[in-house]
């Protein structure tokens, strides 16, 4: 969907845009400055500061741990990196769920402290309220159905949504989100023919994050897609590049080149050059 100048900022319009024109939407995640700069400046369409962090970035085992603060201040780093990706962010555990009242404050608190373009947050039914809250005020909201890594517990694990009796759950759930304001809704896990179905009957984007090719657009960790992550990668990962091994091969060489004085070289060094050309140390 990149078919405007370069630092055009990407709005929630673009993206319907782009599912009536059937242009895919690209997103990763991002949690520092440095990586969405990179993002960025390779045409990304959206980065999502991810409650993935928790696990990528503060080596937690679940989501379900990480702050709101902290997120903040991975979500300012990327804001202030990025010149045309839209930014979102996902509202952490425990921020939102307690009432759509809640759910705005926390939402305000990120479009204020680190000046995101919109918030995500997980559920269907059960958050419409909390949505249409967020929506009425004036700020995005993409919202996240199928696997909710937040729920883990209770779904019993990375488990697929929307099989069976499932789908039309999922669909009640896409439904409500679309009435309550939503610009864009990920689905997570779902089978990829339910997962088209949910994508033709709304009129709002779907993004899949291992939902298949029907969706309206792709989101992946980006740890996970670059090979820069530590433990299993879930099935719906393709890996375009290695790079905890580029950077462990690189980190050896720094090693080694600093064991046998191969750095650093008198070049990469700074010379004495006091005015009266004498050094303090001798002749
Ligand atoms: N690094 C990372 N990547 C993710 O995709 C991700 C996170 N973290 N943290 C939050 C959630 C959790 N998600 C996950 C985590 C694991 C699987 C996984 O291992 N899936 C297996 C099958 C399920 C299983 O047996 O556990 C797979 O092969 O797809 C899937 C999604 C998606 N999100
Ligand atoms: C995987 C995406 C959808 C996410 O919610 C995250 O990274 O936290
Ligand atoms: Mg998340």
């Amino acid at each position: 969907m990149t078919d405007t100048p370069a630092v055009k900022r990407v709005r929630t319009r673009h993206f319907a845009q782009a599912k009536r024109d059937g242009h895919k939407i690209s997103g990763l995640t991002a949690y520092d400055a440095a990586s969405a700069k990179v993002f960025d400046q390779a045409g990304i369409d959206f980065v999502l500061i991810g409650d993935s962090a928790a696990n990528v970035m503060l080596g937690y085992d679940t989501t379900l741990p990480i702050k709101v603060d902290e997120l903040i201040t991975m979500s300012r780093s990327v804001v202030r990196a990025v010149e045309r990706a839209f930014v979102i962010a996902d509202l952490p555990f425990g921020s939102y769920e307690v009432s759509p009242e809640q759910a705005l404050e926390t939402s305000i608190r990120f479009m204020k402290e680190s000046e995101a373009h919109a918030v995500k947050l997980e559920g269907g039914v059960r958050v419409e309220s909390h949505i249409r809250r967020i929506t009425e005020s004036g700020i995005p909201v993409c919202a996240h159905i199928g696997f909710t890594p937040q729920s883990e517990h209770n779904l019993g694990g990375h488990i697929i949504q929307g099989r069976g009796d499932g789908a039309e759950q999922l669909l009640e759930d896409a439904r409500a989100i679309e009435r309550a304001g939503a610009f864009m809704v990920v689905l997570e896990m779902v089978p990829s023919d339910v997962a088209a179905r949910v994508t033709e009957e709304l009129s709002i984007p779907t993004i899949s994050v291992g939902a298949g090719p029907h969706c309206d657009g792709q989101l992946t960790v980006w740890t996970d897609t670059f090979g820069y992550g530590q433990g299993r990668r879930p099935k719906f990962v393709r890996q375009y590049a290695d790079l905890a091994g580029v950077l462990r091969d690189a980190t050896k060489q720094y090693i080694d080149d600093i064991q046998s004085g191969a750095y650093p070289s008198e070049a990469e060094s700074y010379e004495n050059t006091h005015p009266d050309g004498k050094s303090p140390f001798g002749p």
